[in-house]
């Protein structure tokens, strides 16, 4: 039974605000007729959700809903204003966009970078380095700089990397939604093969009904930061579509 698997991910009460500065007119700035005041977004407004081990959770709402705020702050990027997040000692991953490689740096380099980052040593990421190269598939770019390449090839190396160097938890930021049909596919089998295993805590967020359908065993449906539903997918996603429509 679901409620008697271990917590991989324990979200309390989570509060996430953006600060930033309110910029006047120019007159304004240049006589400092204002003082500077400070603008505060709330992003996130107290979520809480439980995600036992071996749970793959989707969070899905309309833009700027909190959903990539509430993922960093998982990942450990943001820390939240209130509240808790408890990984419960378990590893973890984020897959997002534009998160976490060097430009400068080469595919087979960022792979090394990314893997030591994720906590693994040299010797295990060099075991590991064929199988993700094999799996990126995207041939002699993997010794160019990755400033050099398509937001799909950069995405394949980013997925390739953190499917084959397993985390217990993996988060994962509507990757599956770019690169080409064919690396869509394989990437989507891999996920399922991962989580078939089931010995793999997942986190996605996507605008994808069908990806959230087929992946997903409970769905997080959040609006203006907050939880509007939290449910099996059969629940959360005609209600979610009808809204949308
Ligand atoms: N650095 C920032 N400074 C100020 N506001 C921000 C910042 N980053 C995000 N926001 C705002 O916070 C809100 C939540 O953004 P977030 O990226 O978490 O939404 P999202 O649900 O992931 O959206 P999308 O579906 O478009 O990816 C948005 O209104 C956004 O404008």
């Amino acid at each position: 039974m679901e409620e008697n698997r271990n917590s991989a991910i324990s979200v309390r009460n989570v509060c996430i605000d953006y600060k930033s500065l309110k910029t006047g007119s120019i007159k304004e700035n240049l006589f400092k007729i204002k003082k500077v005041e400070q603008e505060i977004f709330h992003a996130v407004r107290n979520v809480s959700f439980e995600v036992p081990e071996g749970q793959i959770l989707g969070i899905t709402g309309k833009n700027g809903s909190g959903k990539s705020t509430m993922l960093r702050a998982i990942a450990g990027i943001f820390s939240a204003d209130s509240g808790e997040i408890d990984l419960h000692g378990h590893t973890i991953s984020l897959l997002s966009i534009g998160v976490g490689f060097k430009n400068e740096l080469s595919g087979r380099e960022n792979i090394i970078l990314s893997g030591m980052l994720l906590g693994f040593s040299r010797d295990f990421i060099m075991e590991k380095m064929p199988e993700i190269i094999e799996f990126a598939g995207i041939g002699n770019f993997i010794d160019m700089p990755v400033k050099t390449y398509s937001s799909g090839m950069y995405s394949k190396l980013a997925f390739s990397i953190t499917a084959i160097l397993e985390t217990e938890i993996m988060l994962i930021d509507e990757v599956l939604s770019v690169g080409d049909q064919k690396f869509k596919k394989k990437s989507y089998n891999k996920m399922k093969e991962l989580i078939s295993k089931r010995d793999r805590t997942v986190v996605i967020v996507s605008h994808s009904m069908s990806t959230l359908e087929d992946l997903c065993d409970q769905i997080i449906w959040m609006h203006d930061g907050e939880i509007v539903m939290y449910d099996k997918p059969e629940i959360v996603l005609p209600v979610y579509t009808d809204f949308m429509r």
